[in-house]
This record gives C-alpha cells, structure tokens and sequence, in this order.
C-alpha cells in the first residue's frame, strides 16, 4: 500500500482503542517548515500490539507524540477510546493522558525523585487513588525488579528503568502503552524480557501497545507493522511476521519509499 487509506474509513471501525484520521504534523515556518507528518490516518485496535517502523526522519516519534496527545496537529485529529483529543482543554488532556495512556519512553519517562515504587503508582495516585502496596511490589516483581522497589531512577539501569515504566503500565492499566524504541539501548537478553512484558500487556491484559523500533526482531514480536516514510504510511505488514522479512521490507523502503 502507497499513501494513506481515504478518509472516514479508520474512524468507523468501533473497535479501535487509538484512531488518527488525516493527521498533518509540521515543524518550524517558512523555508524552515518540516512536514513531519503527512496525512496519516490509521487505527490500532483494541488488545492488539504494533510496531511502527521507517526511516530516521521518516516521522515516527511525531506519530507517536500526536497520538498520545504530546503534541497537537497541524491538521486532522486523533481518538483515544472513543475521545478526540482536539476537543479538549489542557485540563482534560492531561487526565486523559493520565488516565488512559502509558508511557514507555526513553527521554521523559520517570520522575527522577521519587522511588520505582513511588514512580509505579504516581498515576494512580494523581487520579486519587490508593494503590495497594502489594499491587506495586508486584508489578515490579513481575518485572524483575522486587528487589529495587526504592531505588531512584539514577540508581537504576537503562533496562531497569524501561521495566519500571511497565511496571507501572501493568498496575495502572492505561488503554495503550505507548513505547518509543523501549529496547533501543538495551542487550538482547534485557529486550527479549522488555518484548515479553509488552507482550504479556496485550495478550493477558487486553490492553493495547503502539511501539516504535528500528529492530526487525523486536518488530516481530507485534501483530502488525506499519512502515512510515516521508511521514506518510508506506506499507503495512500483517502477522505473523519474520524478523528477516520485516528487514527486508524496511531495507526495500529505504531505497524505494513508494
Ligand atoms: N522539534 C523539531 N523541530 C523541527 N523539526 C523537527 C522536530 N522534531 C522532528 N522534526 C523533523 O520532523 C521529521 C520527523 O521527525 P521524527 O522525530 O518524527 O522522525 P523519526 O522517524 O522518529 O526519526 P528517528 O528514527 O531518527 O528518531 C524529521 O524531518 C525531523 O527532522
């Protein structure tokens, strides 16, 4: 497939936890104007996981931003369960994102001052409510992480801090998760576990995952890839998938985007 579907036609599925229709994302003004995203419209369903792949540039983190309400677009719109994020305040899109988004992201991901413990139920905390202690230590074991439950972010590991943001997907139970290459800095063992746990978020959990990798194998640990190029959606590979065929597919996009 070449350029986005038409219109309309995500947005009618009922099914889908998140839906952007004819999203438009640009960056700077003038001779300075980057379109970082093209018209994309494209839906992810509910307890399904998808890797989105492409290019360096090709306008991955700004889906990714847009669709968990980071950022606003330029053009088109984006629905979380059923809610467009266009209508909204500040207000309302901060508890939106509180309440219904996970965050698996390198650069903002956990508060640097308080514990693994304290970081795992700050949202539910911020939405008012109490989470048990048990609930928290047991994220974090499922996690592998029962015996850093007061360690602070900096005393923790780039993989460690990933599973912590997991940890807390797992106890606050947002309608997707959001990862932006949650295994990028992380060594194949640490990534099979990081894949396995956003795996187990899906499949045990009904929830949904959105996650942005340049790793062919992490990629086939989703149901689906879809390739982005020159921020519009390129090709679309359903599951079940083989690492080397999703290279081969990225490699031919490299040369050849459409
Ligand atoms: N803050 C910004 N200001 C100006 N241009 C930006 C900004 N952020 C991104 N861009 C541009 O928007 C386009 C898409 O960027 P984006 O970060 O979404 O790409 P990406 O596919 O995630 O890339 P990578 O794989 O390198 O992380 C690129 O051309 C980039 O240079």
């Amino acid at each position: 497939m070449c350029g986005p579907p038409p219109r309309g036609i995500v947005s009618a599925m009922t099914t889908q936890t998140v839906v952007l229709d004819g999203v438009r994302a640009e960056y700077g003004a003038g001779a300075r104007r980057v379109v970082a995203l093209d018209g994309v419209s494209i839906g992810f369903a509910a307890g399904t996981f998808a890797a989105v792949m492409g290019p360096s540039g090709s306008g991955k983190s700004t889906l990714l931003h847009c669709a968990a309400g980071l950022d606003r677009p330029a053009a088109g719109s984006v629905a979380i369960d059923g809610v467009t994020l266009g209508g909204l305040g500040e207000d309302a899109l901060t508890r939106l994102r509180r309440d219904r988004i996970g965050f698996v992201f390198q650069a903002f991901n956990l508060v640097s001052a308080l514990t693994a413990e304290q970081n795992v139920a700050l949202p539910l905390r911020l939405a008012g409510r109490r989470p048990a202690a048990a609930d928290v230590a047991g994220a974090l074991a499922a996690v592998g992480l029962g015996d850093r439950l007061r360690h602070r972010p900096s005393e923790l590991s780039g993989g460690e801090q990933q599973r912590v943001a997991i940890a807390r997907a797992l106890v606050s139970r947002p309608a997707v998760v959001f990862a932006d290459e949650p295994t990028g800095a992380l060594d194949s063992v640490t990534s099979r576990h990081v894949l396995d746990l956003l795996r187990a978020l899906v499949d045990e959990h009904g929830q949904t995952v959105v996650m942005v990798t340049h790793d062919p194998v992490a990629a086939a640990r989703a149901d689906r890839v879809v390739f982005l190029a020159d921020g519009r959606i390129a090709a679309e590979l359903p599951g079940p998938l083989a690492a080397d065929a999703i290279a081969a597919r990225a490699a031919h996009l490299e040369t050849a985007p459409c």
